[in-house]
């Protein structure tokens, strides 16, 4: 709750109205059987103009308690969006000022369910909490006073039916929120499945795991079927158990009435006042029912957006303007280790990249190099040893400084849906056609870029799953050159490009970034070659270092490398 206090606070007049709305609500429910029972001892009395006069009230009560509810509905639903939508864009912009670590700890899927399952429980009760939480306790007491002050000797029957009925209330609403956690649970299993299935559709089709992926899918959506089907079976019984114990309880009080009639002729008028305040009493009971099954599953969401909320980057920047760094690189004694790994993947590094120079990293699958590419752009931090950008700590750098500086161009190029120039622009605001078509021109992008209708208002679709690999990374490298950076990091970003573009592309970017430190990681040893200098490792250790005539010279792993890739490419030629 005091996560959602402060939200309420912007809608201060929303609630207002919504509260005096239910306040006539509920004034008209409870005047109405009042009313009514006047009106039946009119009618036993023979009295018109009471009948009349009364009859009148009646109906406006009525008009007057409608038109409660609707406003009430109206005002509710105001708040409920707007704190919901209030607290979504807080929980994206606090998601996005997350360290990478610390929203792969938490799992990118997870994440998606907080901001959309979550809020909406949240909406929900905060719309049902405005329609109902003034409502059933004035509802309730106003009705439990009117009904004994009608039948005082039937108190009884009235606090009977409440015992009963609080009790199967508290058992439901016990067995419910253990069912509403596994809900949650069994939800983000679902996503995650979907995601990955979905992400990864065309392995899933190239390697014929349909039906596999069909099987797992439907295993976690059947588990999600059954805990929601649990919670239905529990609806189902609550509200027949209900009604069947205020059926009893007013069973019971009429045959007492029936009893006494001949004595007591003014009962008759009376006992049609006291069912309709057992029923309002029945009818606050179960709201407040509703609102708790509703409330602790809410609970359960309200939780888990504070856990998003409360927690603290795990990397903080520090402030100043954005300032313009040289592009040298220092890696001074860095040792790292991925959270929750036991064993470092990088072990002190040391290592001098001179601004402007090019450095090639090569190595085996799993050797550290994108690790250590990663730590560059500070993507995570070293536990050991320092990283230097210009003669500073990356830790000591503001974080516009360091992303104006470093351009980061993975493999897996991520292209956000909107148009190739919105893409180019989120880098560099103020690019124009001419800084776009010569960024795509050292990308070797501009050749399709320009054949497509509307070239750089080209839409970019969901995933860019309208280019093809080749295209993705050269738009990719497009993006990564345009704000000439200082440091360009291509880690394994031309593997889909074949030879020639490759070598255009390294080409241009010796032409156009003269001053720029270059970083390659690269399978192949020709995308290297002409480095100023090249590093081999193996195991998060610098194992060979120099240039690619040096390490042919000194290095039996950069020589098992080149010697592999020679012979398959003789072998191709044959
Ligand atoms: N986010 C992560 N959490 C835990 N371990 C990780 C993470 N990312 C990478 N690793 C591990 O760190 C090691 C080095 O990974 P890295 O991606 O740096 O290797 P690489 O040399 O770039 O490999 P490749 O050539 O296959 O891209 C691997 O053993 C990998 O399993």
């Amino acid at each position: 709750m005091k996560t959602l206090m402060p939200y309420f606070k912007r809608y201060r007049v929303d609630i207002w109205v919504a509260t005096i709305a239910v306040l006539l609500l509920v004034f008209a429910t409870l005047w109405q059987p009042r009313l009514l029972q006047t009106i039946m001892e009119a009618i036993i009395k023979n009295d018109q103009a009471t009948v009349l006069r009364e009859g009148l009230l009646l109906l406006v009560l009525a008009v007057l308690g409608i038109i409660g509810g609707i406003v009430n509905t109206i005002y509710s639903a105001r708040v409920a969006l707007g704190v919901a939508t209030d607290l979504r864009a807080d929980l994206y912009a606090k998601v996005q000022s997350l360290a990478y670590a610390d929203v792969e700890k938490f799992a990118p899927s997870n994440l998606v369910v907080r901001m959309t399952n979550d809020i909406n429980q949240v909406q929900q009760i905060v719309m049902a909490g405005f329609q109902q939480i003034t409502r059933i306790p004035l509802l309730f007491v106003g009705a439990l006073i009117l009904a004994v002050m009608t039948m005082p000797e039937q108190w009884w029957i009235i606090v009977v039916m409440m015992v009963v009925i609080i009790l199967v209330t508290l058992v439901a609403v016990r067995r419910m929120t253990t069912y509403f956690a596994q809900t949650q649970e069994d939800i983000e299993q679902v996503n995650t499945l979907a995601r990955e299935n979905l992400m990864g559709i065309r392995v899933v089709k190239s390697f014929v795991q349909e039906k596999n992926e069909i099987k797992k899918f439907s295993n976690a959506s059947d588990e999600l079927t059954n805990v929601t089907a649990k919670i239905g079976y529990w609806f189902a019984v609550l509200m027949p158990a209900f009604f069947l114990i205020a059926n009893v309880a007013m069973g019971v009080s009429v045959y007492i009435v029936g009893q006494n009639i001949t004595t007591h002729p003014s009962y008759l008028a009376a006992i049609t006042s006291f069912i309709s305040y057992l029923m309002q009493i029945l009818f606050a009971v179960i709201n407040g029912g509703f609102l708790m099954t509703f409330a602790s599953r809410a609970v359960i969401s309200i939780g888990r957006i504070n856990e998003v909320m409360t927690t603290t980057p795990s990397m903080t920047y520090a402030d100043g303007p954005v300032e313009q760094i040289l592009g040298d690189i220092q890696f001074d004694h860095v040792t790292f280790t991925y959270p929750g790994d036991d064993q470092p993947t990088l072990k002190d590094v040391t290592l001098t990249i001179p601004a402007g120079s090019m450095l090639g990293i090569v190595g085996a699958t799993g050797s550290g190099k994108t690790t250590l590419a990663q730590l560059i752009a500070r993507l995570y931090d070293p536990d050991e040893g320092r990283v230097l950008i210009g003669g500073v700590d990356v830790r000591e750098l503001p974080e516009k400084t360091l992303r104006k500086t470093v351009a980061y161009v993975l493999q897996r190029s991520t292209l956000f849906s909107g148009t190739i120039a919105e893409n180019l622009r989120q880098v560099k605001p103020d690019a124009e056609a001419q800084h776009m078509a010569w960024a795509a021109d050292i990308a070797q992008a501009a050749e399709f870029i320009d054949q497509l209708p509307q070239t750089y208002d080209a839409p970019v679709e969901e995933r860019s799953q309208n280019f093809s690999g080749g295209q993705k990374q050269r738009l990719s490298i497009t993006r990564g050159v345009i704000a000439n950076p200082e440091i360009l990091i291509l880690d394994d970003a031309t593997s889909a490009l074949d030879a020639r573009s490759e070598k255009l592309v390294q080409e241009a970017l010796d032409r156009e970034l003269k001053t720029t430190t270059t970083i390659v990681i690269a399978e192949k040893i020709a995308s290297i070659i002409r480095a100023d200098q090249i590093i081999v490792l193996d195991d998060g250790q610098i194992v060979g270092h120099g240039t690619h005539h040096d390490l042919l010279k000194t290095s039996t792993v950069y020589q098992m490398i080149y010697q592999t890739q020679k012979a398959r490419e003789e072998g191709l030629n044959d």
